[in-house]
């Protein structure tokens, strides 16, 4: 899916001479902007020569620069959450280089409804669907929030709900978050905090609780590099339990998570075509350490396809 961030009103004019988002169709169109322009008919015909065809991409949705947040979490959320509610794994996260609006599309603001993002509106939908699925079935449901930030060059983890479920900072004495290979699951992330959720309400306040604990948060003299080397996964972790109508009775059940991820901006030197301010102006030793967004395509193959080798760097 793709989401084309809303220009200032100059840039708005330069910007649809060259791009076009038709929603309908699910595609994006690049012109080339030199044949947009209204040119006199010895200049048409000079650009007629190294005219270059439109490059038109399909997606499964395609958003426009006025799409509300509304239409992008209906766009997006409903279908990953059916299938965690229904057993399944789901991740949802906005990958581009910064100022773009991952953050905005991920969390939005809390001014007003209208604004608020994709986490608040799945921790929204999911209990929705949970209460509905109770109903319907008699299945019991257990919802809890886990919360790790990964921050800085050298990839440090935070358990960002340790304070609100010891009530203290950190000692730094406890082993904190850890990464471990599982031999059946893969890499893991071990020991966070994992918090009980009953309700939507509680759910969203450790979302909020989770973000003011973020290391780019909390520190006013945050510099930008590290700013956009912090990555939020926040995840809905379900535990659903059936009572089984058999004669022999019994419980069935299990547990399905729901990822979701604020990442840091995503540029990437070697990163070819369009770049922004950041990244011509980035050193080497400033350039975030994230993977470009085909490199992400191959390990989300790979984990997909049950690779052994997942290509992580
Ligand atoms: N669709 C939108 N509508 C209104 N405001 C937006 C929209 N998208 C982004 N913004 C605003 O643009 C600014 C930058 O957005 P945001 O911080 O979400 O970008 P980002 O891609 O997460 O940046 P970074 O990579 O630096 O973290 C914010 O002030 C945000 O509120």
């Amino acid at each position: 899916m793709v989401r084309v961030c809303p220009t200032s009103q100059s840039d708005a004019a330069e910007s649809s001479s060259f791009l076009k988002v038709d929603p309908r169709k699910k595609q994006i169109t690049i012109m080339d902007p030199s044949t947009n322009q209204t040119p006199s008919a010895a200049s048409q015909k000079r650009a007629g020569a190294n005219h270059i065809p439109p490059k038109m991409f399909t997606f499964d949705a395609a958003f426009p620069p006025d799409a509300s947040q509304a239409e992008v979490c209906a766009g997006t959320v409903a279908e990953v959450i059916q299938s965690v509610v229904n057993g399944a794994d789901g991740c949802i996260f906005c990958f581009g280089h910064s100022k773009l609006g991952k953050s905005y599309t991920m969390i939005g603001r809390d001014d007003s409804l209208q604004t608020l993002g994709i986490i608040p509106c799945a921790i929204s939908w999911l209990f929705k669907l949970i209460n509905e699925r109770k109903e319907k079935t008699g299945a019991r449901f257990s919802v809890r929030v886990s919360a790790v930030e990964v921050w800085g060059k050298e990839e440090n983890l935070k358990d960002l709900l340790s304070e609100v479920a010891t009530g203290s900072l950190q000692d730094g004495q406890s082993p904190g978050v850890y990464l471990c290979e599982d031999p059946i699951c893969g890499m893991q992330l071990q020991n966070q905090s994992e918090l009980r959720a009953p309700t939507p309400e509680k759910a969203a306040w450790f979302l909020d609780a989770a973000i003011a604990a973020r290391h780019s948060s909390q520190w006013s003299n945050t510099t930008e590099e590290e700013h956009r080397n912090s990555h939020m996964l926040f995840t809905l972790h379900i535990y659903q339990y059936r009572m089984e109508k058999t004669s022999k009775g019994g419980m069935s059940g299990g547990r399905s998570r729901l990822h979701l991820l604020d990442l840091g901006s995503c540029d990437v030197k070697a990163l070819g075509g369009g770049g922004g301010k950041s990244r011509e102006n980035s050193s080497p030793s400033s350039a975030p350490l994230c993977l470009s967004l085909s490199a992400l395509g191959n390990v989300i193959l790979a984990l997909v396809n049950g690779s052994k080798h997942i290509p992580y760097k």
